[in-house]
């Protein structure tokens, strides 16, 4: 295949109808992202089907493992995943190709050629990196893209000692087949007590069996996540690095330093746990975070809400920590609510958080849409 010349940039596109790709292809529409490139859309599973109608004049989709008609193309964008990066990334610069490779998975986040974007982060690393010839772009990992833009403003200001952060990441952050999943087991389980539950006076416990009952019953299908994740949780996400951290976790640590541009010097001790829960969409986390000062929570506050326009701070009450900072209230939007904010037992430095963000926007799709507008220069 050739690409007409055009007097926008072309950018192909892998993984549009995943998770994090579908995301992107709304938020692209929604801004008018597609006005300022021509897109070229391919597929790992259906060369040659219809590319999807939002983008006119795209055509049919290309063959996402042809490296002859992708090394024509100045911007690749992918949220394919890591095993497609790992495949097609080393063929297509062993044939020469020279182009952007904007990514949303893992797997070349910490080489050394590429950078992590979230501009509003680290906008003046990204301008370094493409004045210097950087040509690889790729998204943060969800928690710490979400945590970093709502606690932006004590990491940026050097005000955080060390941090430790405990999530809560919903079963989207696994892909399409895991929110699946998991609303056929809540379906599954409902519907063994269904009856039971349409009469007040069946006992409780009897229902209760009869859900566990459920969840233990290998009929239920949990291939995504290995175990039941309706009605349960699961202590484990990523890779198990044989240290006892899991590579969720591990991320954590390594790309908010390299985000933040203290991967080498300055590092901020930072780690935690990672689980899994059944909420949809939307990744929260409570953190532990001592400061470097014994700042007031006014002034906490007044740091966090001044950091970035999407950063809100939700006071510390029952009310509205319940109607603002859950998943429910996050889901589908760029807000990043920043709450329970308040000092620890422990001393005047310590403080607690509880943020939220919805991991398939600022977690995935919204930097890598972002960046391919800092790339063509529209932003
Ligand atoms: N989910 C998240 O919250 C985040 C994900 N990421 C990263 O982004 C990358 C993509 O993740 P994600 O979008 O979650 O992955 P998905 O599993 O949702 O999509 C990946 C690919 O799976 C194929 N696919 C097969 N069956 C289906 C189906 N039923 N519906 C949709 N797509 C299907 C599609 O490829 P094809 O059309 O070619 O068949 C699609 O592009 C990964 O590297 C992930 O680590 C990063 C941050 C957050
Ligand atoms: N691991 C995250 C989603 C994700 O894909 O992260 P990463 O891009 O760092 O692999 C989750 O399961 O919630």
């Amino acid at each position: 295949m050739t690409f007409a010349a055009t007097p926008v940039p072309t950018a192909g596109f892998i993984g549009w109808r995943g998770m994090v790709g579908s995301v992107l292809m709304q938020r692209m529409q929604d801004e008018g992202d597609f006005d300022l490139i021509n897109p070229v859309f391919f597929s790992t599973s259906n060369a040659g089907g219809a590319a999807p109608s939002f983008a006119s004049g795209a055509g049919e989709l290309q063959n996402a493992y042809d490296i002859e008609t992708l090394a024509k193309l100045p911007i690749i964008v992918t949220a394919q995943g890591g095993g497609y990066t790992s495949e097609v990334y080393p063929k297509l610069r062993d044939a020469g190709w020279n182009g952007l490779w904007i990514d949303a998975a893992s797997t070349l986040r910490m080489e050394q050629d590429s950078i992590i974007v979230l501009d509003p982060v680290n906008r003046d690393v990204i301008d370094a990196g493409l004045a210097h010839g950087v040509k690889n772009f790729v998204g943060g990992n969800c928690t710490v893209s979400c945590m970093l833009m709502g606690l932006g403003g004590l990491f940026r200001n050097g005000l955080v000692e060390w941090g430790t952060s405990m999530t809560y990441q919903a079963a989207s952050g696994g892909g399409a087949r895991h929110m699946r999943e998991l609303l056929n087991q809540f379906g599954s389980l409902n519907s063994v007590v269904a009856d039971q539950l349409a009469d007040p006076a069946s006992a409780i416990l009897d229902i209760d069996r009869a859900v566990l009952a459920q969840q233990k019953n290998p009929a239920m299908d949990s291939s995504q996540f290995g175990v039941p994740l309706a009605g349960s949780v699961i202590p484990w996400i990523d890779a198990d690095l044989g240290n006892g951290q899991s590579r969720e976790e591990w991320k954590a640590g390594a790309e908010t330093n390299k985000i933040l541009g203290r991967d080498t010097a300055g590092r901020i001790p930072f780690d935690g746990l990672c689980v899994r829960i059944g909420a949809m969409r939307s990744h929260s986390q409570a953190l532990t975070l001592k400061l470097t000062e014994d700042l007031t929570v006014a002034e906490i506050e007044r740091i966090i809400d001044a950091d970035n326009e999407w950063a809100k701070v939700v006071p510390n009450t029952k009310e509205a920590s319940m109607a603002e900072l859950t998943p429910v209230a996050v889901s589908g939007t760029l807000d990043i609510p920043v709450g329970r904010i308040r000092k620890l037992e422990m001393g005047p430095e310590y403080i607690s958080a509880f943020t939220i963000g919805d991991q398939l926007l600022w977690g995935a799709a919204e930097p890598l849409r972002r960046m391919l507008r800092i790339a063509t220069g529209n932003l």
